[in-house]
């Protein structure tokens, strides 16, 4: 399998090497990125994408911008620069929460590191950005697996934006299931929404899944409908930027769009998400931040003006699909389905060695079952 060989970000002890998805599919260049301004432009400019991969990018991202600190530091120096970094990364894009998860959680470990000498605490940063990224494919397997559950041989699925192997550090999360189902030896088909305004449909998960040797058929998003209403489709899977603790589900602009069509061709949707995407301190999509790009993405997109050069233009980057249009989110943890509210608490108190990934061909597969 072509992309499970490409890891999208990696850092071999000084350099971090990020893959520059603006490049896909004609260029399979990577970045050595060796500061944290760097880093921080390759999130802001999509060069790393994809809410787990942007985490995973900085966590290293942090570490560069921490291992310049004088070894002779005290602790609350160190922890000065450490958090004027963070904060400055953070400041890279706001709606994919895996980026605040990730910085958290490189907090977290300086923290429970207090003592060490500056060298040290260098070192265990390092070491708690590996994991990070370790994790992230352990738990992607997960999503595949138990995503996996909801699949039969023969099936074929819409997917939209790129929630692959380069937007996390393997298997991906709504392209995990279509892997695994692979490796199973069974043939299921996908639609890749081409995904207005940069492509990451048509760019990155058209490519990702024709080198995986995965039956691929590449649309634009306005014929998601007449697909589906032709009957082609048997799900629709989707990645996602944030999961409010409500279960509305922030992910690319054109998302909420699908959902509703789903429901009315009565498809199922749903969303892969690991449970580093799950914000239960966000009440509802309502409060979710969407981040808005630049107009020149929708009207010099295509490297020739498609606009008057002066036409008003709206750019958000994500839409919020409200937890009612959602069949099911599928984590490393299990599937969870309605009330979402509930669902998704009792999902954050299990143990992972409850829930164990199974496959199968029924519908039902390894659910949660919620009060
Ligand atoms: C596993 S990636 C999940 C999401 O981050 C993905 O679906 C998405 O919307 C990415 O948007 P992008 O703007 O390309 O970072």
């Amino acid at each position: 399998m072509g992309t499970e060989q490409i890891q999208s970000v990696s850092f071999d002890g000084k350099t971090l090497h990020i893959l520059d998805q603006t490049k896909l599919p004609a260029l399979k260049q990577f970045l050595q990125i060796t500061t944290i301004e760097h880093c921080w432009q390759a999130i802001k400019e999509l060069k790393v994408r994809g809410a787990p991969a942007i985490g995973i990018a900085a966590a290293y991202g942090l570490f560069l911008g921490v291992r310049d600190v004088c070894s002779s530091a005290t602790f609350d120096e160190f922890d000065h620069v450490f958090q004027e970094k963070s904060d400055y990364l953070a400041s890279s894009r706001p709606t994919a929460v895996n980026l605040f998860w990730a910085l958290k959680r490189m907090r977290a470990r300086l923290m429970a590191e207090k003592g060490h000498s500056i060298e040290d605490l260098k070192a265990k940063l390092l070491q708690e950005a590996h994991a990070i990224k370790a994790e992230d494919e352990e738990v992607c397997r997960s999503i595949g697996l138990h995503g996996l559950s909801l699949l039969h041989d023969g099936m074929t699925i819409l997917t939209h934006c790129n929630a692959g192997g380069i937007a996390t550090a393997k298997y991906g999360t709504a392209l995990a299931p279509v892997y695994l189902a692979k490796e199973h030896g069974w043939n299921v088909k996908v639609f890749a929404d081409e995904t207005r305004p940069l492509l990451q449909g048509s760019r990155l998960t058209a490519w990702e899944l024709q080198e995986a040797g995965i039956d691929v058929t590449l649309i634009t998003d306005s014929m998601a409908a007449f697909v589906m209403a032709k009957g082609w489709v048997q799900a629709v899977i989707v990645g996602c930027d944030r999961v409010a603790a409500n279960g509305d589900v922030a992910n690319k602009i054109g998302t909420y769009g699908l959902a509703l069509l789903a429901k009315a061709h009565q498809i199922p949707f749903y969303v892969a998400a690991p449970m580093s995407t799950i914000d239960m301190e966000t009440a509802s999509g309502a409060h979710i931040p969407i981040e808005e790009r630049d107009a020149r993405e929708i009207i010099n997109g295509f490297g020739v003006p498609t606009a008057p050069a002066d036409v008003k233009v709206f750019n958000p980057a994500f839409d919020v699909t409200p937890n009612e249009l959602i069949t099911a989110i599928i984590t490393e943890k299990g599937i969870v389905r309605q009330p979402y509210q509930e669902s998704l608490i009792e999902l954050f108190k299990e143990k992972s060695e409850n829930s164990m990934p199974q496959y199968g061909n029924s519908e039902e597969g390894n659910q949660h079952v919620t009060a």
